[in-house]
């Protein structure tokens, strides 16, 4: 009867704008987080991290379906590091719509908010995710290690069913907004150069920019330039690998190019492992701005 009571607490569609318009008002009204970058990075670091411990073979599968990352379990994995802050900005969006939407249709839509409302592509986005109990937590650690070549990176999101190397450069390319943290991820920067605008500036400062290798104040090998920018280990690994290079090549020449890929990688990011029922309609929302609000 879950299912039952997921379908009859669903939100018509057109209700879904709404959940769209007050994530994104969280996001103008909290633009001061983080010396100015705002809440959008964190926030869309929120919907991958729900969705990005997907695993098929393993019995507890994870994935966005039972919006897992609510409980602390989840929460306290070492590699969701500053994403408490992120949960707890869509808490009150949780309580106003009264067990209408589940965590994991909020945490995923979130996600599409932050990209959309930073300037980054439509993404397409369905609900019917159902909140499962605390038995369908999957393991901690299954999040990527930062520190890693091409070969891991490959490897990391074949497990996510991403064979094809350009998604998983797209999905790379959110790395184009917010920074990293010491306190969260022993990984620090960029100083001053962070954005809040989701564009292929990451691919064209991958090429450009002179990166050195330096081992930070946490004694992670980390990439970093004369601008105060920084790449993770994992970052580079994009321009070192052949194949990785020359679609961060073309994504760099080509913004829409990159646009195209990340939206439908990120779409099947964030349905991962979910059976939809059929008739569950495909939406697209309209950005604050679309809507002169
Ligand atoms: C090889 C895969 C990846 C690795 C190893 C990785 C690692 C990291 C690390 C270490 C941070 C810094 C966290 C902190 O210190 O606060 C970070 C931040 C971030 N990641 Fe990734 N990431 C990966 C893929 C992705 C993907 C697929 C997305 C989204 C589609 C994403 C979105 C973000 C965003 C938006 C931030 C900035 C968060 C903020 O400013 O608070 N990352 N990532
Ligand atoms: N390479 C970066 N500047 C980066 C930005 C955001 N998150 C991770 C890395």
């Amino acid at each position: 009867n879950e299912v039952q009571f997921a379908a009859s607490n669903k939100l018509k569609n057109t209700n879904y704008q709404n959940v769209y318009n007050d994530i994104a008002n969280v996001i103008r009204e909290n633009d001061e987080h983080d010396d100015y970058i705002g809440s959008g990075p964190v926030l869309l670091r929120l919907a991958w991290h729900a969705s990005g411990q997907f695993d098929s073979k393993q019995e507890i599968k994870g994935g966005s379906y039972n919006g897992t990352l609510r409980f602390d379990k989840e929460l306290s994995d070492p590699s969701n590091a500053g994403l408490k802050y992120a949960f707890d900005l869509l808490k009150p969006i949780y309580k106003k719509y009264n067990h209408q939407i589940s965590h994991g249709d909020l945490f995923t839509l979130a996600g599409v908010v932050a990209v959309q409302e930073m300037g980054g592509p439509k993404i397409p986005w369905r609900y019917g995710r159902v909140d499962g109990d605390i038995e369908t937590v999957p393991l901690n650690g299954r999040l990527p290690d930062a520190n890693q070549n091409a070969n891991y990176v490959r490897n990391f999101f074949h497990r996510l069913n991403f064979l094809e190397d350009k998604e998983i450069v797209a999905l790379i390319g959110a790395h184009c907004v917010g920074k990293t943290h010491l306190k969260n991820s022993g990984f620090e920067g960029p100083w001053g150069a962070a954005t809040n605008m989701f564009t292929n500036e990451f691919f064209r400062n991958l090429l450009t920019e002179k990166w050195v290798l330096e081992k930070n104040e946490a004694g992670n090998q980390q990439y970093n330039n004369d601008k105060g920018y920084m790449m993770l280990p994992t970052d580079m690994a994009l321009v070192q690998d052949g194949s990785f290079k020359k679609i961060v090549e073309e994504f760099a020449n080509d913004e829409s190019s990159f646009f195209k890929v990340f939206s439908s990688a990120f779409n099947k990011l964030l349905e991962n492992g979910i059976k939809f029922e059929k008739s569950s309609p495909v939406l697209y929302f309209k950005t604050l701005d679309e809507q002169d609000i």
